[in-house]
């Protein structure tokens, strides 16, 4: 069916053309200006990401555009998309080259998805990446010869084994690292097995990020961080927030942060395909939080049962965290078949007192949220 539309409208509609096409052009000249920030980063050895530029600039348009009478909150998402842009950009100059005499990098794993991207960033930044697969464990000799660094990027479920089986020999000045999503166990297999500087990293991210700009690479020391420093700054260079943890603070919190919420998720996906859920008219009558949900829920099983089996398995402690949530969902479902709405906002308010100033902050960075969900909606 053909939209109505009246001469009228029709001419504003072509000045509104023009004006976009002016837009188009200025976005042209930026992404031209981004592409020569990114060579001169490149020579200076500078990160991708400057956060400092980012708030002034940001704070400065969102002044000029108030007193133009423009909502300041426009301007800054339409910049932010176009930063968003510029990581990508600025990402295919190179990098600088941190550590220059380093002999090889090896990626165990490097054919997997997040080997893959690592070696990426490794070869824009100048180092000679070679990736050691399933397959290549007979050549493992020459292909670990003159290595400098071995990055381990394998199933949770078989790296510590590899760890202690593949990795004994290495020369002492090379650096064993791994891309494990849990660290104590990797972290204590690497330290057994290899004499030299060991560190145990975790991205928090996924391997379809792009750049790494503005990501979280979580690090727990192991042995001789001082050779392990160019490291971090090569990947403060990628963009990426480097985070120091405690390999058992860092699995404490993972039972948390991704064991008990992938389980959770996989509970309400399961709940959902059990009772025969009809999705195409539940997004029908969905709000914008509803539709986020279930675009949460439903991009888990778009990935492998292996990965989430391994995220989910690879901690014992895991199922007290998960046995602690069925318990309140128990204890809440109780207050709830008893019809005992007075307790549930007790609780509700003890809730939000304990959320404290995080609760407005949430709902503030929620709501862009909700409102890109909504501007992303297919027409229908
Ligand atoms: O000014 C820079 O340093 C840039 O790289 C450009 C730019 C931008 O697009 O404006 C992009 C990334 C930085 O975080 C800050 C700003």
């Amino acid at each position: 069916m053909t939209e109505k539309t009246t001469a009228e409208l029709e001419q504003l509609r072509d000045k509104i053309d023009e004006v976009d096409q002016q837009l188009l052009d200025l976005i042209r000249k930026r992404l031209d200006l981004v592409a020569r920030v990114g060579v001169v980063k490149h020579g200076a050895g500078l990160p991708i990401y400057a956060p400092q530029r980012e708030a002034n600039m940001l704070a400065k348009r969102r002044t000029e555009a108030s007193d133009m009478g423009i909502p300041p909150q426009l301007i800054e998402d339409i910049l932010r998309r176009l930063m968003r842009e510029s990581y990508l950009n600025e990402k295919d100059m190179g990098f600088k080259q941190v550590k220059t005499d380093l002999g090889k990098v090896v990626i165990i794993g490097g054919e997997g998805a997040l080997g893959k991207l690592f070696g990426q960033m490794l070869t824009l930044s100048g180092y000679q990446v070679h990736s050691l697969d399933k397959d290549d464990w007979q050549q493992a000799d020459s292909i670990l010869d003159g290595v400098g660094l071995v990055l381990v990027s394998v199933p949770i479920r078989l790296t510590c084994e590899l760890i202690r089986d593949k990795l004994g020999n290495l020369p002492e000045h090379c650096i064993l690292a791994d891309l494990t999503s849990v660290k104590e166990a990797p972290l204590k297999a690497m330290l057994e097995t290899h004499k030299g500087p060991v560190v145990g990293l975790h991205p928090m991210f996924g391997p379809d990020v792009g750049s790494l700009a503005k990501q979280v690479v979580v690090v727990c020391e192991g042995r001789q961080p001082e050779a392990c420093e160019w490291l971090l700054e090569q990947i403060g260079i990628w963009g990426a927030r480097v985070v120091q943890a405690s390999a058992d603070k860092h699995d404490e919190a993972m039972q948390l942060v991704q064991a008990m919420r992938h389980f959770s998720t996989f509970v309400y996906g399961l709940n959902l395909c059990r009772e025969q859920a009809d999705i195409a008219s539940l997004l029908q009558f969905s709000s914008p939080i509803y539709r986020l949900e279930l675009a949460m829920v439903g991009r888990l099983f778009a990935q492998s049962p292996e990965l989430y089996a391994d995220i989910i398995f690879a901690q014992d402690k895991s199922q007290q965290a998960i046995g602690d949530y069925l318990d309140n969902y128990a204890n809440a479902l109780e207050l709830l078949r008893k019809g005992d709405r007075e307790t549930f906002m007790q609780w509700f308010a003890e809730v939000s007192q304990w959320f404290g100033d995080f609760a407005p902050q949430f709902r503030n960075e929620s709501r862009a949220m909700l409102q890109s969900v909504n501007d992303m909606k297919p027409a229908h």
